[in-house]
């Protein structure tokens, strides 16, 4: 087991390269379980969440091949393998094996999925929408076993507006005979990049980015080649980072558009920002100003962004309220970033922050991905060096971190954990 040590205080200077969406990549992966021959996907990141469904597809029977950033996927020989336990409990996409498989099988049994704990993350919505278009569904053991003869388009209204709901009835709604109308749906760019590769597999979709969306069934879906969009949260993250401590620093590969609620608030608190058609160029400001935030369904702040700005916020002048809409308790990051010397009350489901304060580096857990996203802006902006472990969590979500800091000029590493230390991680 490692832990991630930075050392704070060194300004962050020159480029770095966003990579593939983590939220968009655990979708297409499970979406190629519907074609009959060979998907190709392009620019997929170097996540251990990408590792992880790569493996589950291998063992449904895929084949998998991976050349640097583009995997080849060969979904022919795959079967309605039973997935209950295992890897699916490691990360919260595999729940896209549910609809994916039912799609093409009519059947799919599927341990609950994990993921990040940030208070009760129900699937309700997915259930809902599977049984509406065919499917019997129950629960046994911790496993979803879902069975239906045949699928059937169906008009569904999702009572919460949720990402995982709407591609996952998407993916079983692509093969079901007749036509689905999903109202109340999301609309993250994620949601159109899973429309775009079902598209050119075939699929008939149109609203996809709308709260409507309308889906023909078709019988039979085929391989195709698809590149994936840039990473709006790690980009978000990074711009994060260089409102705290940049110089000069250019985020290349990002669609600024699917920032503006983020690039609008720093705006706000005095970082300078110019957009380019494919990038950022952030400088931190003199003085930062603070500023409260508000999560909510996209195109509003994005709950996944809600920890790292948090840690900003410390820097800037003020008292910053931070309410996270999506998940109430997603907080966990809030008692770590004390121990580093921050102001933070938590009252009444929001977050207050009061600063600016000097962070100091200590040793802090990362109890869950944001959360370690926000202890590295924390980390970056200290005295001293920051210790941070739980890897595992910020693995899952953010493609060779160290490197990318490193190349802006910033002291971070690795190091090997101590007996005693793993032994003190797994008892906090
Ligand atoms: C793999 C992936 O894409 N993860 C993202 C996805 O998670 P995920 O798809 O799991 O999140 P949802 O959009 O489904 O959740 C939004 C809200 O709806 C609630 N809900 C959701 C489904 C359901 O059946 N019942 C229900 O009550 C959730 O508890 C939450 O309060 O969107 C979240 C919200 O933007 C992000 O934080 C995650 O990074
Ligand atoms: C909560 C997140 O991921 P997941 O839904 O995969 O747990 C995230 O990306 O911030």
């Amino acid at each position: 087991m490692q832990k991630l040590l930075v050392e704070g205080g060194h300004l962050l200077n020159g480029e770095v390269r966003i990579s593939g969406a983590k939220n968009s990549a655990v979708a297409l992966l499970p979406a190629s379980i519907l074609a009959d021959s060979n998907v190709t996907i392009e620019g997929l990141p170097d996540i251990s969440d990408v590792e992880t469904l790569s493996c589950l597809l291998e063992e449904i029977g895929g084949t998998v091949e991976r050349e640097g950033n583009t995997v080849h996927i060969d979904p022919a020989e795959m079967t309605a393998m039973p997935l209950p336990n295992g890897r699916v409990k490691k990360l919260r996409a595999s729940y896209y094996f549910m609809g994916a498989m039912l799609g093409r099988f009519k059947e799919a049994v599927i341990g609950l999925p994990g993921g990040c704990y940030l208070g009760p993350r129900p699937i309700d919505q997915h259930i809902k929408g599977f049984e509406a278009l065919g499917a019997t569904v129950t629960n046994e053991q911790g496993a979803v076993y879902l069975r239906a003869n045949e699928l059937r388009g169906a008009r569904i209204y999702l009572d919460v507006v949720s990402v995982g709901a709407t591609i996952n009835i998407m993916l079983a709604a692509v093969k079901a005979k007749g036509k689905t109308v999903i109202e109340n749906a999301a609309r993250e760019p994620e949601i159109i990049d899973v429309a775009t590769i079902l598209t050119s597999m075939g699929a008939k979709i149109k609203g996809a980015g709308t709260d409507v969306i309308r889906i023909e069934g078709v019988d039979k879906l085929t391989g195709c080649m698809h590149t994936i969009i840039p990473d709006r949260i790690e980009a978000g993250t990074y711009t994060i980072m260089a409102a705290a401590q940049g110089e000069k620093v250019l985020i290349d590969n990002v669609i600024p558009q699917h920032l503006e609620p983020l690039l609008a608030k720093l705006r706000e608190m005095g970082v300078h920002i110019k957009e380019g058609e494919e990038q950022l160029l952030v400088h931190r400001g003199e003085k930062l100003s603070s500023v409260d935030i508000k999560t909510l369904v996209h195109p509003g702040f994005p709950t996944d962004l809600q920890q790292p700005f948090t840690a900003l916020l410390t820097r800037a002048h003020g008292t910053g309220v931070v309410t996270d809409t999506i998940y109430q308790a997603r907080f966990k990051h809030i008692d770590e970033l004390r121990r580093m010397n921050a102001l933070i009350k938590v009252e009444g489901g929001s977050a207050i922050v009061t600063g600016p304060v000097q962070l100091e580096g200590a040793t802090v857990k990362a109890s869950d991905l944001r959360a370690g996203a926000s202890l590295i802006v924390a980390g970056l902006m200290a005295d001293g060096v920051t210790e941070i472990t739980g890897m595992d969590h910020i693995e899952r979500g953010y493609a060779n971190i160290e490197e990318k800091l490193i190349d802006m000029g910033a002291n971070v590493w690795r190091e090997d954990m101590t007996k005693a230390e793993i032994e003190q991680f797994q008892n906090s």
